[in-house]
């Protein structure tokens, strides 16, 4: 079988310093795999290079077989591959239910001139837009919020619009980037279970950066860890938790 997502020799130069530097890893299917590693160590920059905010100074990354490295963020997410940020953003002046439609514009199958005369095509489509909206607000647990501006929800609440809002545009990979940031240890705990759920029940692989080693250690099939840049080491989480090159980079030298 394919691989969903296979990244080799990935490389990020700024100038003269290296960010990423000759990275590869593979993901399958429903699978919650992790980039982890120390501040600095080149992650989230993996990140902008795969869903296509920078172009990698070298490398490939394919998609469901396809060559995708270079191309522009849009179209990798057409694709079907889509993320969430460090910082939550979100359409803060709208409310909760239209970031959730907006997020699905990609599917509509609809024109202006549909839209113009309501054709029949135009109405299903906004019907399921809109079911296809509760039903991800239901699952974050935002249904009584529907009609919140974004902007003053709870920050976890947030955090949580972000997820359903690339969940609502119909991705098979998630990219996560510090999901876990600033949440409390119950608002871990939940996300611990969305994760899973969205993996188990709503058939979406999950590509995860995280700092909160329990939910790491907890949810994810493989982990790869980067140092500087470089890939320093993969396996289970119990392969990684025991390396010892990756006890040494997280603690420094005894
Ligand atoms: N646009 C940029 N221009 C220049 N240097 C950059 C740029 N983006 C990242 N870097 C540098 O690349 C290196 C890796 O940064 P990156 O943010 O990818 O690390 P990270 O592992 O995500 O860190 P953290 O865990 O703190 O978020 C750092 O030295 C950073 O300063």
């Amino acid at each position: 079988m394919t691989d969903l997502l296979a990244v080799s020799g990935l490389t990020m130069r700024f100038g003269g310093l290296v960010a990423v530097d000759q990275v590869a890893l593979t993901m399958k299917e429903r699978q919650i795999v992790s980039v982890i590693g120390p501040n600095g160590a080149g992650k989230t920059t993996i990140f902008n290079c795969l869903s296509g905010f920078y172009k990698p100074s070298g490398g490939t990354v394919h998609f469901r077989g396809q060559a995708i490295q270079g191309l522009p963020g849009h179209k990798i997410a057409r694709l079907g591959m889509v993320r969430t940020f460090q910082h939550v953003r979100l359409f803060k002046e709208m409310t909760v239910l239209e970031n959730l439609l907006v997020a699905q514009h990609r599917l509509l199958n609809t024109n202006f001139i549909a839209g113009l005369l309501k054709t029949p095509g135009f109405r299903r489509a906004e019907k399921e837009g809109l079911e296809r909206a509760h039903y991800w607000l239901e699952k974050v647990r935002l249904t009584e919020f529907a009609n919140r501006t974004a902007g003053n929800l709870a920050y976890g609440q947030q955090r949580r619009l972000e997820i359903a809002r690339c969940m609502a545009s119909r991705p098979e990979l998630l990219m996560l980037d510090e999901p876990a940031a600033g949440l409390n240890p119950n608002e871990t705990d939940e996300l611990d279970r969305l994760i899973c759920d969205l993996r188990d029940n709503d058939g979406v692989s999950v590509l995860l950066i995280e700092h909160d080693m329990k939910l790491v250690m907890g949810i994810s099939d493989h982990i790869y860890v980067v140092n500087q840049g470089r890939p320093l080491a993969d396996g289970t989480p119990g392969q990684v938790q025991n390396n010892a090159e990756v006890i040494k980079a997280y603690l420094g030298e005894a």
